[in-house]
């Protein structure tokens, strides 16, 4: 922070000139220079403030990098700027010190809001973009804030209005912009999307508009990324204005012959069949005890699985696990552990997959073959950072081994290795021992099994992820179950059928409508048989102890159930048809048209008739008529019209309070069913890949230097970041709606309420 020193006037005045003539010194300086001409090495070769210099020498930052020298100069002029550079180059310096140097340059103060907006399409990013902005800014006078959480709106409101810099993942800053009336943007100088493709990638192009939308348009945009993809350049042209591209050649190889991965990287691939995919990973982690390695596989349960019975069988190395699913305080406390560890091996998903910068990182190894080659080449990023050196291998099986080509048209042309005979070792009948002692690593191979089959199946390119070829059986031996579980895609017979399915277009069509249960949900053909309907119910506590039995799924209510695309049944416990009850159906065609079609079946049946029936079991037509002597005995008609009209009353009274009762349970059903489908939503848009994972808001307390994490209370903060994550999507649209976004209707009262609260429902 800037030392205060008491001033008088006049040596204010003086000071504000002699501030005023650097300023103007350094605008010129920034007017004048010429990349070419100018040849910069090192930081102070550029046009930059003294504060930033001195920020970036105590951070040991000396020299340039190439996107560095690139783009500074050009971002301090002011254009807009579509960066890209390889995977560990500098680029998060080459968007910082221009955002310092423009709001030191405009003598940016806490009243003037805030100045620049940085988007991250990951939390664990943002996070390290702020802490680098924390160490270099510590000699401004400017505040930051990561915005990535729940605390109460009141403590957010009172510090944002007072941020400069903010950083963040795009869902919870469009929330901010939505909800915080203190964001006041309206100053905005300048907008950087780091890891820019990622954040298309994830779905986020709606948010991100949204987000530009609220922006002024005369900001500086920057736009940042290790790869770049056709999407990123529609990006550009839409939310650039007159930009440079920089370091983009660096990447895209068109103008010679260099990959885009690091120099320094050495890169290497294995073939092994699915079923010894771990076999070589453990023979792998047993050879390398001395290094730091990351494993990156394509799904939270195959990390949890290969995390939890790797660790049974000790490999000599420290294990770590991360992936999206975690809470976010335990992955913050692994990536911490994983950067101050020099011996360790990580499994992880793809969250860590880009922008992470781990120190020191030796081998970055790929278990499962990435979706793409950006995939591939931000993975292999977090090894061989700023010129160190790194190694990877990639794990391919038989049927992937076309991918080498999708990666040679990038040139990047990995050397085969051969895993030494000596050096490799099944694990198989270690897995297969530990999943019979505990059930609970059993459930946790099904899962593995599912979501890794899912993962194959949900892949686009086709050519490389060949789900029709999955060795399933043999896959699941490895793992450690005695076959493969017999997967059934709901509403069809088996995972053989879902095969045959995936085959047929239209029917694929169908398959991929699955909903997150697995199930291919066709409301006009679906129909439920009693079993259907109990394990419909699986969450309710009297049933889902037996329909864990029934189906062998231990502990699945303590689980977050992103991998139901399919579900899993236990293969001693397969419901066999003939147990069900039997039906007698009619096995012509027309006669089960007939059968299903109330107009032909009343055709051979005539009109209907309504029957009352007696105590004594004797049916009466509903209207039958009485003789005139019975009825003058019952006394005169007055006094028995009036006694039927009271009767009447009564029982139309308690019809409609039934009535009453039964909407109102339906409603509260239903709200019920909308609050949990918005929690599943949001789980999936906040989850694996992961994008705005955030449980937490978090405001940096207005200074550069504070400190930005507070993993308190995370169950209540997911509750309360729920809440506004609903009330903000549903705000537009329902102006009924209250803070959790769900509308509040009262009661009906009268019919006419009842139609109008349905006809809104169906709305
Ligand atoms: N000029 C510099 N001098 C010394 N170290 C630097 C310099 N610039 C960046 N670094 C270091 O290089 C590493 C990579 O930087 P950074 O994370 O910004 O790379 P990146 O290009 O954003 O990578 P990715 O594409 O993977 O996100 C970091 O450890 C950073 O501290």
């Amino acid at each position: 922070m800037a030392k205060k020193i008491k001033m008088n006037t006049a040596m204010r005045k003086e000071a504000r000139k002699r501030e005023d003539d650097y300023l103007k010194g350094l605008e010129t300086k920034i007017q004048e220079y010429d990349p070419k001409t100018a040849n910069s090495k090192f930081f102070k070769d550029l046009p930059i403030s003294s504060q930033t210099l001195k920020g970036l020498s105590e951070a040991a930052f000396i020299k340039l990098t190439d996107i560095q020298r690139e783009s500074i100069p050009v971002s301090l002029k002011g254009y807009d700027v579509l960066g890209a550079a390889k995977t560990g180059s500098g680029k998060t310096l080459a968007f910082l010190i221009p955002i310092l140097e423009k709001l030191y340059r405009e003598r940016w103060t806490e009243y003037d809001g805030l100045g620049a907006l940085v988007i991250s399409p990951t939390r664990e990013l943002a996070m390290q973009i702020y802490e680098v902005l924390t160490k270099i800014g510590t000699h401004t006078s400017l505040s930051a804030g990561l915005v990535i959480g729940g605390k109460d709106v009141k403590f957010e409101l009172e510090r944002i209005s007072r941020i400069n810099i903010l950083i963040g993942t795009p869902g919870r800053i469009l929330q901010h912009l939505d909800q915080a009336v203190g964001l006041n943007t309206a100053n905005l100088q300048m907008l950087v999307l780091d890891e820019a493709d990622r954040c298309l990638d994830m779905g986020f192009k709606k948010t991100l508009d949204a987000i530009i939308g609220n922006l002024p348009p005369t900001r500086q945009t920057l736009l940042f990324s290790a790869t770049q993809s056709n999407s990123l350049s529609d990006l550009a042209r839409l939310s650039l204005t007159n930009y440079k591209s920089v370091g983009t050649k660096d990447i895209t190889n068109k103008d010679d012959d260099e990959p885009a991965t690091p120099k320094t990287l050495q890169q290497s691939y294995v073939i092994s069949e699915l079923a010894d995919k771990l076999d070589v990973l453990f023979s792998f982690i047993k050879s390398h005890l001395k290094a730091k390695i990351i494993v990156f596989m394509s799904s939270s349960k195959q990390v949890h699985f290969v995390y939890e019975t790797f660790r049974k069988m000790q490999p000599g190395i420290s294990l770590l696990h991360l992936h999206g699913r975690q809470k976010q305080k335990a992955r913050t406390e692994t990536l911490d552990k994983f950067s101050r560890a020099q011996q360790v091996c990580l499994f992880a998903t793809d969250v860590v997959a880009r922008g992470i910068d781990f120190p020191a990182v030796d081998w970055v190894l790929q278990l499962d073959c990435p979706e793409d080659v950006d995939t591939y080449i931000h993975r292999v990023g977090r090894s061989a950072r700023y010129g160190k050196k790194g190694r990877s291998l990639i794990i391919l099986t038989p049927q992937e081994e076309v991918f080498l080509q999708r990666l040679k048209a990038k040139k990047i042309e990995p050397e085969k290795l051969t895993i030494k005979q000596s050096k490799k070792k099944s694990i198989k009948p270690q897995l297969q021992s530990l999943l019979f002692k505990d059930p609970e690593l059993k459930y946790l191979a099904q899962k593995a099994f599912i979501s890794y089959v899912k993962s194959i199946y949900i892949q686009k390119d086709k050519e490389v992820f060949k789900f029709d070829s999955l060795p399933t059986d043999d896959f699941a031996i490895s793992l450690g179950l005695p076959g493969a579980p017999n997967i059934k895609f709901k509403g069809t017979k088996s995972f053989e059928r879902a095969k045959e399915l995936k085959n047929s277009s239209r029917k694929l069509k169908a398959l991929e409508k699955a909903d997150d249960d697995g199930e291919i949900r066709d409301k006009t053909k679906e129909v439920k048989t009693k079993y259907d309907k109990m394990f419909g119910r699986k969450n309710q506590t009297v049933l889902s102890e037996h329909y864990m039995n029934v189906t062998g799924v231990q502990g699945a209510e303590n689980e977050e159930d992103e991998d139901n695309f399919m579900t899993i049944k236990r293969k001693d416990h397969i419901l066999n048809e003939d147990e069900l009850p039997e039906l007698s159906l009619p096995t012509s065609i027309r006669g089960q048209k007939r059968a299903l079609s109330k107009k032909a079946s009343l055709s051979t049946k005539g009109n209907a008739s309504k029957t009352v029936f007696d105590d004594d079991g004797v049916a009466h037509p509903v209207y039958e008529l009485e003789g005139e002597e019975d009825f003058a005995k019952k006394g005169d008609a007055k006094t028995q019209k009036d006694e039927y009209l009271k009767k009447e009353t009564e029982v139309m009274a308690t019809a409609d309070s039934t009535d009453k009762q039964v909407a109102k349970e339906k409603r509260q059903e239903k709200k019920r069913k909308r609050l949990e489908a918005m929690r599943r939503e949001e789980m999936a848009e906040y989850s694996d890949n992961e994008g705005d994972v955030e449980t937490q808001v978090y405001l940096g307390t207005g200074n550069l230097s504070d400190d930005m994490e507070d993993a308190e209370s995370d169950t209540e903060d997911r509750q309360n970041k729920r809440a506004r994550f609903n009330s903000t999507s549903d705000s537009e649209d329902d102006s009924d709606a209250n803070e959790y976004g769900v509308t509040e209707i009262d009661a009906p009262e009268t019919l006419e309420d009842l139609e109008s609260l349905t006809a809104r429902l169906i709305q």
